[in-house]
């Protein structure tokens, strides 16, 4: 793998994307030596868990329980929202992406922002460049849009951005609760302890970011990195990757100190599903039981693939620390209180070094 310089993060100096569309192979900026760092797995292999969440007579909270620990992720199917909402964000994703790159670089991301047009923000850590572009929201879209189309209603867009977050809010305030129940906590606990998922929203719910994520085809998909590998800085984020495969998962499979091995198993679409992963400040909550996914996307000759990453989070305001009932007598809260603009702020400077940073004590490193 291409590890990140977490202390001197690179100032690429193409200010400008490529053009995806033209470029007839993969540019030496675009270059990566080293996309096959783990060996991928094979079809037959274990693969991601999938869980039904209408089916409310089995053991649900097990499988997650089972798919946190073991994975980090899983899809989900039943989850309640409508297919229809699923094909019109992506087709919004595919309509922003498909503008010409002027007006995308009108709509850019400013350096001290986190809203707009641009490549990823992990970028920075690594010496080559993504195929891929992304378009982060956080907040209204309305801005953007108008930015965006300028001659046309920029409501039709705002309004399935709207749409979509409001049922993404929905799934991840239950899934919240399952997980934290899946853990120990009885429902009453879970909404209560962090007030971000009780029923009413008294202290704020819970904040999000919303990113549209596009992989252009590309001349050779074993030298190029869609999204290189990463955590995400969220509880959890609810992937939606339409019917284009590209999203890998990182599974361990030897975790014996030193003999520790890893393999990329990808994520197979499936029609309707949605992808949890679960995130950094989640492992943070949970005290690490549930520990987040190391995850990349690889990209294809042949398919323009989008994904649509729902980024979960707490109100900017809350602490995220090790729920007391999930530190036990043995082993206490293993990392300090953070607010999430403090660890997106960690996680910016320290990459992949960030959950270790904030941990209380000088645990070894294996523990992460
Ligand atoms: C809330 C956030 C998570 C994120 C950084 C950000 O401030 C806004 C963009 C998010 C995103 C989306 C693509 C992958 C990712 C690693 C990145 O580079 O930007 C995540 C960030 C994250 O989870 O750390
Ligand atoms: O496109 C994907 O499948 C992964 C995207 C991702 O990891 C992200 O947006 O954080
Ligand atoms: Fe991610």
């Amino acid at each position: 793998m291409i590890m990140p310089t977490a202390s001197e993060p690179i100032r690429h100096h193409h200010a400008h994307p490529i053009d995806f569309e033209s470029v007839r192979e993969v540019p030496d900026s675009h270059a990566w030596p080293d996309l096959h760092d783990h060996p991928t797995a094979s079809a037959q292999g274990a693969a991601v868990p999938v869980i039904d969440l209408s089916a409310t007579a089995t053991n649900v909270l097990e499988q997650l329980a089972r798919a946190c620990e073991s994975w980090g992720a899983f899809q989900v199917t039943g989850h309640g929202v409508p297919t229809g909402l699923l094909r019109r964000v992506e087709a919004a994703a595919r309509g922003l992406f498909a503008l010409p790159t002027n007006r995308k670089l009108e709509a850019a991301r400013p350096d001290d922002g986190v809203s707009g047009y641009g490549r990823a923000r992990i970028s920075c850590f690594f010496p080559k460049l993504m195929w891929s572009e992304g378009f982060t929201i956080a907040g209204s879209p309305l801005d953007h849009a108008r930015t965006l189309w300028p001659d046309d209603d920029p409501l039709a867009f705002c309004d399935v951005i709207e749409e979509y977050k409001e049922e993404m809010k929905k799934l991840a305030r239950k899934l919240m609760r399952m997980m934290l129940v899946s853990l120990g906590l009885t429902v009453a606990e879970a909404e209560g302890k962090t007030g971000w998922i009780g029923p009413s929203e008294e202290a704020g719910g819970m904040s999000a970011v919303l990113q549209l994520n596009s992989y252009p085809v590309c001349p050779d998909p074993d030298r190029a990195m869609g999204m290189a590998a990463h955590t995400d800085s969220t509880l959890l984020t609810l992937l939606f990757q339409s019917n284009t495969s590209g999203l890998q998962v990182l599974q361990v499979v030897g975790d014996n100190g030193r003999d520790r091995t890893a393999r990329w198993v990808t994520v197979p679409p499936m029609p309707g599903a949605l992808i949890v992963n679960v995130g950094d400040l989640f492992q943070i909550l949970s005290n690490g039981r549930y520990r987040s996914v190391v995850h990349r996307a690889v990209v294809s000759r042949t398919s323009h693939r989008v994904s649509v990453a729902y980024m979960c989070g707490p109100p900017a305001a809350s602490k995220v620390e090790p729920i007391g009932k999930l530190v036990g007598p043995g082993c206490g809260p293993v990392y300090r209180p953070v607010t999430w603009p403090e660890y997106l702020s960690v996680k910016g400077k320290l990459f992949d070094k960030a959950l270790a940073s904030v941990m209380r004590t000088e645990v070894s490193l294996e523990r992460i």
